[in-house]
């Protein structure tokens, strides 16, 4: 009998569904025939005409797999950490990471954000992104681009827009070296950006000791950093927030930023210090944030 891996059909899902096989055959001795891969459509999937703010419904992406590992149909889920809701379905535990791949978000179109040009059009229908850039460059406009990263990469070859920004993780993990990096300092990324992470049922003790052999648990660590800080402003990954952890030594280098959705506020704070600290620290910062922030930014998080 074999693994059952499940996961969304996207190229980025698939591909991030023979990472984590790869991870478990060789961590295993296992051979091909004994994992499978699952493909479960998702409503994320389904819907590619609005952006997934507005549609607003929660685990747009994981409500399917979430059910799929309920019922049995597969053993596992493999998620893009990013688009994971902070609180999860009863039943489901998160307790495995695959080694976290570079976090930094790439610019397709220009070689930097101060080279676009005098009010370029940006696709991208990421909140955060959309903000990050009105930030600092309130010249630019946005407007909402979907689907998969090939269709996002011919709208900006054809000219439909001038520029969009993808992460860079999901870009290697499809072989395309495209674009231009952009450093942190000048667009922090989303909450567990580059992460990818296994989802498995509460109780399921055999699966939770294969997995356990695969986990990186300093992206583990950072990621739920991430996620807490989300949770804590009463986010989601459609909210304009971004965090990033980082160990650097024996300490934990944390920075988050929240953001108006015109880019005309951004409130940020950083921490600095051991793990054991982190997660307090971090939820203070959130409420500190949130707590200097103008009205307009405090109600996208108190809605
Ligand atoms: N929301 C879509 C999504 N979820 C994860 C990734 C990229 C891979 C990653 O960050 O791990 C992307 C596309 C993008 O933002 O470029």
């Amino acid at each position: 009998m074999s693994f059952k891996i499940g996961t969304r059909g996207s190229p980025l899902a698939l591909a991030q569904a023979h990472m984590t096989a790869d991870a478990l055959k060789a961590a295993h001795g296992w051979g091909d025939g004994d994992v499978e891969i699952i493909i479960i459509h998702t409503t994320g999937d389904k819907v590619q005409d609005r952006a997934l703010a507005e549609i607003g419904g929660k685990a747009l992406w994981t409500k399917e797999l979430d059910a799929a590992l309920l019922d049995g149909r597969i053993d596992i889920g493999v998620h893009s950490m990013k688009d994971v809701e902070t609180i999860l379905k009863d039943g489901i535990v998160l307790p495995a990471m695959l080694p976290r791949a570079d976090v930094r978000e790439t610019l397709i179109g220009a070689d930097s954000i101060s080279g676009l040009k005098l009010g370029a059009l940006v696709g991208t229908s990421s909140p955060r992104r959309a903000a990050q850039l009105k930030a600092q460059r309130p010249d630019i406009t946005t407007e909402i681009l979907r689907g998969n990263v090939a269709t996002r990469l011919a709208k900006v070859e054809s000219g439909a827009i001038d520029a969009t920004l993808l992460a860079a993780a999901g870009l290697s993990r499809l072989g395309m070296n495209v674009g231009s990096i952009v450093p942190v300092e000048q667009m922090l990324p989303a909450s567990a950006q580059g992460a990818v992470g296994i989802t498995a049922r509460a109780g399921d003790t055999e699966t939770l000791a294969r997995l356990a052999a695969i986990n990186h648990q300093p992206t583990l660590d950072c990621v739920m950093l991430e996620r807490g800080f989300l949770a804590a402003l009463g986010g989601t990954c459609h909210s304009p927030v971004a965090a990033l952890a980082q160990f650097v030594g024996e300490n934990v280098h944390f920075r988050g930023q929240i953001f108006a959705e015109d880019g005309s506020e951004v409130q940020q704070g950083d921490f600095t210090g051991p793990l054991a600290e982190a997660p307090a620290a971090i939820a203070a910062l959130a409420a500190r944030l949130l707590g200097q922030a103008g009205p307009a930014l405090r109600g996208l998080f108190t809605a």
